[in-house]
């Protein structure tokens, strides 16, 4: 199982030290959330910020972006280091071209997608992409409760995914912990993104690892 822990839950007066202990763990990438307070009735952070997370993080950068118009951003998306570049499906009106976009900026694809949107939006970008972000809590919040219907949309998506020969990789982000990873794990997800599980935890890199042994 692949693990993102997710920053959003960090301690954000102590940001360094947070990520050096994420560099010294078992997780595989560093979860970045990025909210612009349109796409999702949060704000968090920008690029100056993503630039200097990225300058002592030694995981690569997967950076979900929560914004509307996230086409207009590829390139600084690029410039902050990032290695995997998810859009909302529901933010994006000509999503064919912000994939080829991403793609062509060197960055891996993620298309995330919303609880409530059918898995079937995917069917036409499913062969061209490297990720699917299924979200499983409304998105704009850390510590949110799984939303249980995700486990029924994940053995769908599998499907599609194995019917399309696509390569893509399914990652689940919210209400993550032990008990709703190990269902997931079940249902064969690829790989998990944790926030407040990892850093409301005495022990992060046991949550991590308990977390990576699923
Ligand atoms: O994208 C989001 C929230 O919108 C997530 O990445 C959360 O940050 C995950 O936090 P937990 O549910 O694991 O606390
Ligand atoms: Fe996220």
């Amino acid at each position: 199982m692949l693990i993102a822990p997710s920053l959003l839950s960090a301690d954000f007066g102590n940001l360094q030290r947070e990520i050096e202990m994420l560099n010294s763990s078992e997780a595989d990438y560093l979860h970045i959330d990025v909210m612009d307070g349109v796409f999702v009735p949060n704000i968090t952070f920008g690029f100056p910020v993503i630039k200097a997370i990225n300058a002592i993080s030694t995981l690569p950068l997967d950076v979900h972006l929560m914004i509307v118009e996230p086409q207009k951003y590829v390139s600084q998306i690029r410039d902050c280091g990032a290695s995997l570049m998810t859009v909302h499906v529901e933010a994006c009106v000509h999503l064919y071209r912000v994939v080829q976009m991403i793609r062509q900026a060197g960055m891996k694809v993620g298309i995330a997608i919303n609880p409530g949107t059918p898995i079937e939006h995917l069917v036409d970008i499913i062969n061209e992409i490297d990720l699917v972000l299924l979200m499983s809590v409304n998105p704009g919040f850390g510590g949110q409760s799984f939303i249980k219907n995700t486990l029924a949309k994940l053995v769908r998506l599998k499907k599609l995914i194995a019917d399309s020969g696509s390569n893509a990789i399914v990652e689940v982000d919210g209400g993550i912990n032990a008990h709703t990873g190990g269902l997931l794990a079940q249902y064969e997800a690829d790989m998990l993104v944790a926030g407040s599980y990892v850093f409301n935890s005495p022990a992060p890199h046991h949550a991590i690892r308990a977390l990576k042994a699923l």
